[in-house]
Order: C-alpha cells, then structure tokens, then sequence
C-alpha cells in the first residue's frame, strides 16, 4: 500500500510550475472548475515532488549511477510518495502516474496529433546529415501525414498477416539452427540438450526478420560467420541505444557543438545505420525495377505480395517520397532489433523457470499447430496463451519503461490539476508490478490475459487466474504505449515474438540452471543485467 501522499519539497517555481501558473483552466469542464474554485481540486503546485533541485537531482543521479536503475527508482517513489508525483531532472519536468484510470485520462486528452519528448539526439543527427525524419521524430500534422501511411502497411491485420510467412521462415531457421547446436554440443543421454546464453541467437532472429519483412530481403545472419554488414550493423544500433540514454539528459546541442567523444560514437552509430539502409533501399528499388513489366508505368507486374516487403509496398504505392519512405524504413529497422530480442529472452527464462506454465502454453500451442495444418496466422489465433505470454513478459519487463504525453488540455489526476503542456509520463515498471492493479504480481501467468472459455479452467484441472480482460483491462497492458501513437511496429514484433516462442516450444524443452529472479538495467531500453541461461533440451 502507498504511504499518504506528503509533499517533500515542491522545488523553486521554474519551469512547469510557470506553466501551471500561466495557463487558463480552459480544459477542465464546469463541473470540474467549480471544484477547482471550492479547493476540491488541488493545484499543480501541492502535486508530491521527489526531490528538490532538478540540477542537483540530476548531478545525483550520475554519480549514484541511478539512471541504470530509474524503474527501480519509481517503483520506490511511487512507494514513498503514493500514485502520483513530480520530478525534475536537470531541465526536464514531468508528473509521474501509474494507475489505469490515470492513464486512460491522458489518453482522453492527448489531443489528434499525440506527442512524446523529443529524442534530441535523433534529431540534431538528421538535421545535420540532411536527412528527413520519420514517425518516430516528427510531430503534428507531418507526424499524422506518414504514420496514416505506415499504418495500412503494418498494423492493418490484413497487410500483417501477409509478411507472416516472412516471420515464420526465419523462426524455423532459428529453431534449426538451435537443433544443430544442440545435437553438436549437447550433453546428456544422446546429446539432447545444451545449457547457453540464447541473446546473440535472439538479437540475429530479431535482425533478421526485421530485414525480411522492412525490406524483403534475408541477411544470412543464420550462416557463420554472419556478414561484415551484418555484424557493422548489430554493432551501430547497440552503440546508437547505449549512447542515446546519456545524450538525452546533457546539453546535447553544446556536446554537438564541441564535437565530444559521446557525440562522435554517436552519430557515427546512425551513419552506419543510415548507410546500410541506404545500400538495402538501393537493392530493393533494383529489385522492384527488375519486376516491372518493361514499358510499364506504375504498377508492378503480378502479385507483389509480401515478397518485396514494407519497402516494396510503400514503394508500389508512392505516396511517400523515397527520402521519407528511407527515414520510416530506417527508424523502423533501428527501432525494432532490440525491442523484441530483449524481451524474448525474459519470456524465455520465464518460461524455463516456471514449467507448470511452459506445458500449458506448449499444449496449447501444439494443438493449434495441429488443427492450422501449416498456416501460421491460424497457429498464432488458436493458441492465445502466446500472445498472453508476450503480455506478461512485458508486464514485468517493459522495454520502454514509460510513456510519455503533453496533454493538449488541462486535466484532473488524482484530484491535481494537471495543466494542459505539462509532460506526463505512465510508468510501465511500477505499473506491471503494482498489487493495487495485479493480483498476485510477482506471479508469471499468461493466462491472466486470456478470458477463459466458461468451465474450460476446471476441466484442466487449472488454478483460476483473474483475467485482465474487464473494463479498463486496455491501461493494464501498455508496453506498446496507448492511443494514436501507440508503436507502429507493434504487430511486427507481436507475430515475431510470438511465432518464435511456437517453434521453440514445439522443438525444446526449456529448464534454467538457476530460478532467481533475473536483475535489470535500464540503458534507454530495460534489459538484463547479465543474459540468464537456458537450458534446451530436444523434444
Ligand atoms: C516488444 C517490442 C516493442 C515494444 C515493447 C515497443 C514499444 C514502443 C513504445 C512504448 C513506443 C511509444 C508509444 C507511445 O508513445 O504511445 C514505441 C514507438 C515506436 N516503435 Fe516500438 N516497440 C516494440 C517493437 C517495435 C518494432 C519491431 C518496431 C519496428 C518494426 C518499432 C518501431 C516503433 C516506432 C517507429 C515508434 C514511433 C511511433 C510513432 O511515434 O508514431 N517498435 N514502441
């Protein structure tokens, strides 16, 4: 339970605080300024604050290396402070929440063009290398013009369900190459099973189904040794998210300017990504040329399909420029490898150490397997308990640990006025583990997500799990952030994750030489302190 909401310092009035001063409360319904008027509604002001001095807070926070542990750091100050409060990191303000109704609210006013904090970073290296910005960075009516766009190609089930087969093809190379391990290296009766760190597999699956469906092309990450352009490329986006984390809080345009080593590795990160963008766009319009009927126009002889992916469907359709269908594309292929490779490590060792719930998902699986007779988007629809398992991995371990907003009215969270502009930010790690919204959180069960057919639980003779699937259930899981805005990769790495967790469980056996309970790092995404081990063992 929180402790009463004390308010341990509200901090000089800069910043925020001038806005909340500066700002009409034309947002707020009648009703809701009357109460504002009588003092049932408290000021922005009386919001709880974490800390004093956002410069000091943020001086402290590097030599104490907090920012390594900052879902640490809110699960703590949610404890202290109940479910709202304000902090400043150097110039950065935001108010802090993790209740659903809270978040629902935010959402409710996030306006048409909903917008995060900008990634300064990101942005200073295209403007400076001349290159367009994609969803990711842009804002406003440009934001709504391109995403519109990206969205019939990637999250519109229809167009999904075509790149499938896509997905599904590298899972299969993933599950054999893990087989072909396995039978060299294994141990125990007839060399069935190998203990070992399946990360640097999971991050080559992610790239390579990432490339398959951006740009119908496979990268041969599975053949050793992978590529020089393979391996260049795994290193720049692992350089460009680990230097992302420090810039986004230092005076980025100074460190710029002075042309500092953090600078430098940074923007030589996006230039290697943006180059082998470059050289992949360069292959597919070749590509999509050879296909071309000759003496034809605009339209593609045949049924493209899915074969010259996200690339060749954007390209067919030519309503975006190439300068920004090589900015979506490149962003999409940055923002996606260690998004879904990450968690996929934590479902595995949550599966590995809790087999009770490893058998229920595979029967599950293994059935639907049987009756889709080979199609892969029937596999995925009969057996929910893979989506559910995808659910609660990121339930628990969030890659993005918040979203963020600036709502475009003033609100009430928590009876605080909230004014309109203020950054507020739904803070994922808290949220999933938090007993006043999770029953039994520290719990892994997939099926929390699924709403069990009426007897179907008795008849398993399984425990019930309270479903997550009522009224208000949408603010419970939000890994992929909410509304208009939400992650336009999200069906992507949904059927990734999902078709891979099949294969394997199809294939293996999961068990870990150790159940303890996995530590974890935030480096602008949260990931495992150490990559846990699992054991896979033939089936
Ligand atoms: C488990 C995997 C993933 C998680 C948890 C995740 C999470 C998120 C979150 C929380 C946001 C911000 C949403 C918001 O503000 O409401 C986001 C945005 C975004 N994600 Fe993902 N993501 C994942 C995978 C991917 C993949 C595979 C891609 C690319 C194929 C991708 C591309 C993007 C892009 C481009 C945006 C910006 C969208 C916009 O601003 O319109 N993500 N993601």
């Amino acid at each position: 339970m929180w402790s009463v909401p004390v308010r341990l310092s509200a901090g000089p009035r800069r910043g925020l605080s001038f806005i909340a001063g500066s700002q009409k409360s034309k947002g707020l319904d009648d009703n809701t300024r009357r109460r504002r008027r009588e003092g049932q509604v408290r000021g922005f002001d009386e919001v709880p604050h974490s800390g004093s001095n956002g410069w000091i807070n943020l001086i402290r926070f590097w030599r104490e290396d907090r920012f390594r542990s900052l879902h640490k750091h809110m699960e703590r100050t949610f404890n202290t402070l109940g479910p709202i409060y304000r902090e400043r990191l150097g110039s950065h303000e935001s108010v802090n929440i993790l209740l659903p109704a809270d978040i629902g609210e935010v959402l409710r006013s996030e306006g048409l063009h909903p917008r995060r904090m900008t990634l300064r970073p990101w942005a200073i290296h295209r403007e400076t290398r001349q290159h367009c910005k994609g969803v990711f960075l842009k804002n406003g009516t440009e934001w709504h013009a391109d995403r519109v766009l990206l969205n019939r190609e990637v999250m519109v089930s229809s167009s999904v369900h075509q790149f499938v087969p896509l997905m599904e093809e590298v899972a299969k190379d993933f599950c054999s190459l893990l087989r072909r391990k396995v039978e060299m290296g294994g141990h125990g009766d007839n060399r069935r099973s190998l203990t070992l760190d399946p990360s640097p597999d999971l991050f080559r699956f992610a790239l390579e189904a990432s490339c398959h469906v951006l740009y119908g092309e496979r990268m041969g990450l599975f053949a050793s040794p992978p590529s020089l352009e393979a391996q260049r490329f795994i290193w720049a986006v692992e350089q460009m998210l680990a230097t992302t984390q420090p810039l986004l809080y230092l005076p980025v345009g100074l460190m710029h300017r002075l042309h500092t080593p953090l600078w430098i590795q940074h923007v030589t990160a996006w230039d290697h990504i943006f180059s082998d963008a470059e050289a992949r766009i360069q292959r597919g319009c070749q590509r999509l040329q050879s296909r071309k009927p000759s003496g034809a126009k605009g339209e593609l002889s045949g049924n493209q399909g899915h074969s010259g992916g996200v690339l060749g469907r954007l390209m067919e359709k030519g309503q975006l420029s190439l300068e920004l269908i090589k900015a979506n594309i490149t962003e999409l292929m940055a923002g996606g490898v260690d998004t879904t490779a990450i968690p996929l490590q934590f479902a595995l060792y949550e599966l590995a150490r809790n087999p009770g719930v490893q058998e229920r998902v595979r029967r599950q699986a293994r059935e639907s397997w049987t009756r889709a007779e080979g199609d892969p988007v029937k596999a995925l629809q009969g057996a929910p308990l893979l989506k559910g398992t995808i659910k609660e991995t990121l339930r628990l371990y969030p890659v993005g640990i918040m979203v963020q907003r600036y709502p475009v009215t003033d609100i009430v969270l928590q009876n605080y006025h909230i004014p309109a502009g203020t950054l507020v930010q739904a803070c994922l790690y808290p949220l999933g583990r938090s007993k006043e919204v999770f029953q039994d959180p520290n719990r892994f069960e997939p099926a929390r997500w699924v709403k069990p057919k009426s007897g179907q639980l008795e008849a398993n003779g399984e425990e019930e799990v309270r479903a997550e699937t009522g009224p208000g259930a949408g603010f419970r899981s939000l890994a992929f952030g909410f509304g208009a805005r939400q992650c336009v990769g999200r069906r992507i790495a949904e059927n990734e994750m999902q078709l891979l967790l099949l294969h394997i469980l199809l294939n293996f056996q999961l068990s870990a030489p150790s159940s303890a309970d996995i530590e974890t790092k935030y480096s602008f995404i949260l990931q495992p302190e150490t990559p846990p081990l699992i054991t896979f063992c033939l089936l």
